[in-house]
């Protein structure tokens, strides 16, 4: 379960980017977080995992407080987050394969690490993550000759190799075509069910959150503006959202 409570973050002095947000997304759950450009959106993903360092409140992953953890604690936490982004983040040159396998870095000794030594049976999850996302045909392709879509699914098998717990999703559609956008969108919700993972997914897009998501929260200048389920969303609480 993941609980923030009263979160707050200022880059700048005059400035509140996130102010004493609050919510709760459990296991098996996708969370949409909505709101207009500069609301807080990535602000908030990242303060989750704490790759930007937040100003107040809470971060519990299963009653565990992540802003009390100290450097090392918070490397092993943060083994159980995985982290999809709107630009991949992949290494083009190398395969899906060598890609995906990057996911176990993290778990690795750094001499294992750094010498790309992966085990027999890292090899085999990481094949069958590539066919679990329909890209096994793709496995020996360097990442660069795939589509922004299948690149997208190469990144969450990447994050599915750390066996996460919660992904957490920084607008993961918004450089795809619709067709690819839903592919994507559709595997997440998959996950969340199947592998009862907590998602957490920055998106534009408000037809995708109602279409995917149990659970919306919008921002808007930093404040938490709405919490609910996609169906109390009305098209007026949209047009506030976006005012
Ligand atoms: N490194 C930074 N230094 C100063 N201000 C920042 C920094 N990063 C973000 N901000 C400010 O914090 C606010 C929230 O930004 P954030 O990127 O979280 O919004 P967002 O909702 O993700 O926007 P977008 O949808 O455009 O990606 C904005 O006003 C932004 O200018």
């Amino acid at each position: 379960m993941l609980v923030v409570n009263s979160l707050a973050k200022s880059y700048t002095h005059d400035k509140q980017s996130l102010q004493a947000v609050s919510f709760k997304a459990a296991p098996g759950t996708v969370t949409a977080v909505i709101g207009p450009s500069g609301a807080g959106k990535t602000t908030l993903l990242r303060s989750l995992n704490q790759l930007i360092s937040d100003d107040a409140g809470q971060v519990l992953l299963d009653d565990q407080d992540l802003r009390q953890l100290n450097k090392r604690a918070l490397q092993r936490v943060r083994r159980n987050i995985g982290m999809i982004f709107q630009n991949y983040n992949l290494i083009e040159p190398l395969t899906v394969l060598e890609n995906v396998l990057h996911g176990c870095l993290g778990a690795k000794s750094m001499i294992s690490g750094m010498l790309s030594l992966y085990t027999t049976a890292e090899r085999e999850e990481a094949l069958a993550l590539i066919d679990e996302m329909g890209l096994s045909d793709f496995a020996y392709t360097a990442c660069r000759q795939l589509s922004g879509g299948q690149k997208q699914r190469v990144g969450i098998a990447r994050a599915l190799m750390q066996h996460p717990k919660m992904l957490l999703c920084d607008e993961p559609i918004a450089s795809l075509d619709p067709k690819s956008a839903t592919l994507v969108m559709q595997t997440l919700r998959q996950l969340a069910d199947a592998k009862q993972l907590i998602v957490i997914v920055n998106l534009h897009q408000v037809e995708m959150a109602r279409d995917y998501a149990d659970h919306v929260i919008a921002l808007n200048q930093g404040q938490l503006v709405f919490d609910g389920t996609p169906d109390a969303l009305s098209d007026t609480q949209i047009q506030a959202i976006y005012a």
